[in-house]
């Protein structure tokens, strides 16, 4: 197959959760598999990496919002984890916060679908996951879409077998096709940023980027390997450092890219207005929080700047 031609096709059946829908994609030349999504664009991924007290903040929410305060049987459920009573009340907390937010937001929203942008290991993945349940949307990881389009292959074999531009022309391909639905949380990969043509599709919803410091992007990729990340696999020296100096490089190639976004999430500046001294004690159910803040301040400039002059609020 000649890389960087051979895309995949993609159908899509139906627009709307609820309805009979799915993604239909087949490779020519090698591959027939087709990729079929599930009828009611359940939440797509399963939630199992998500970090351990994350994880668990929808059942959380239950258990406070019956009460509508912290309820003491939280406590048996992190009994066995070694996590504090005042650190299980406050992760409680974040996730009512964090649902509150989102059923605050979502008429707003208009059914338009949630991008996450980011460099590699910024958490889109994670944070989308949570966001989608918060909003009761469905979360699709487009690098996810394109392994399965190209029969099941790994990103990192998409570089090695055909080439990086097979991968994003694929990546576009799927992009396209996401645009037209809604209701989606979307953690694109990380270099979707770098053709213009996927902002025209990315910018029919809300473009979200998770700003994250370089050195806390490498300390978490360092922590689970490089593998799966293509562009920063190296076979030898320290994980940390080599992660480091390709997640540079990437970062001053790509410059001020990712500032395209609708809405910013920082976590320094997250980091300070929490009183934290590390990026890395935020929790992905408060960067969710943040992203939902965000997106309404987006919107609330948007509806300002489309308001007809003569009709001041
Ligand atoms: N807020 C966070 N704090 C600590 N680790 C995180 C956080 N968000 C994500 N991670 C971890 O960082 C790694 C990369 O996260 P992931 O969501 O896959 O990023 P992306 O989808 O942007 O590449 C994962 O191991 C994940 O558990
Ligand atoms: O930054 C990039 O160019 C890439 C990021 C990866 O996605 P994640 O950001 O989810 O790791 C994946 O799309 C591919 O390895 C290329």
């Amino acid at each position: 197959m000649e890389a960087g031609t051979a895309g995949l096709r993609l159908q899509l059946c139906s627009l709307i959760p609820g309805e009979r829908s799915g993604i239909v994609g087949g490779l020519p030349d090698h591959s027939t598999s087709t990729l079929q999504l599930p009828q009611r664009w359940p939440a797509a991924e399963d939630t199992s990496n998500v970090e351990r007290l994350s994880l668990t903040h929808s059942r959380r929410t239950r258990l406070v919002s019956r009460n509508g305060r912290s309820d003491t049987r939280l406590s048996s459920l992190y009994k066995k984890s070694g996590v504090n009573s005042e650190t299980i009340h406050a992760l409680a907390d974040e996730a009512v916060l964090l649902k509150k937010k989102a059923e605050d937001l979502t008429p707003r929203l208009n059914e338009r679908c949630i991008y996450l942008i980011g460099m590699m290991g910024s958490g889109k993945s994670t944070v989308g996951k949570i966001l989608s349940e918060a909003l009761g949307y469905s979360f699709f990881d487009s690098d996810k879409l394109v392994e399965q389009a190209v029969g099941g292959t790994s990103v990192a074999q998409i570089f090695k077998q055909y080439s990086e531009s097979f991968f994003r022309d694929n990546e576009s391909e799927v992009l396209h096709s996401l645009s037209s639905m809604h209701r989606l949380v979307v953690a694109t990969g990380g270099g979707a940023v770098i053709r213009p043509l996927n902002w025209n599709y990315m910018k029919k919803g809300i473009t979200v980027w998770l700003d994250v410091p370089l050195e806390a992007l490498a300390r978490r990729i360092a922590a689970v390997g490089t593998d799966s990340r293509p562009l920063l696999h190296h076979e030898s020296g320290d994980p940390y450092d080599k992660a480091l100096v390709r997640l540079r490089n990437l970062s001053r190639e790509r410059g001020e890219v990712y500032a395209n976004a609708d809405v910013r999430v920082c976590l320094e500046y997250l980091a300070t207005k929490q009183g934290l001294g590390d990026v890395s004690a935020i929790t992905p159910t408060a960067i969710a929080t943040e992203a939902l803040v965000g997106m309404e301040t987006f919107l609330k400039k948007t509806a300002l700047l489309e308001m007809p002059r003569d009709n001041p609020p």
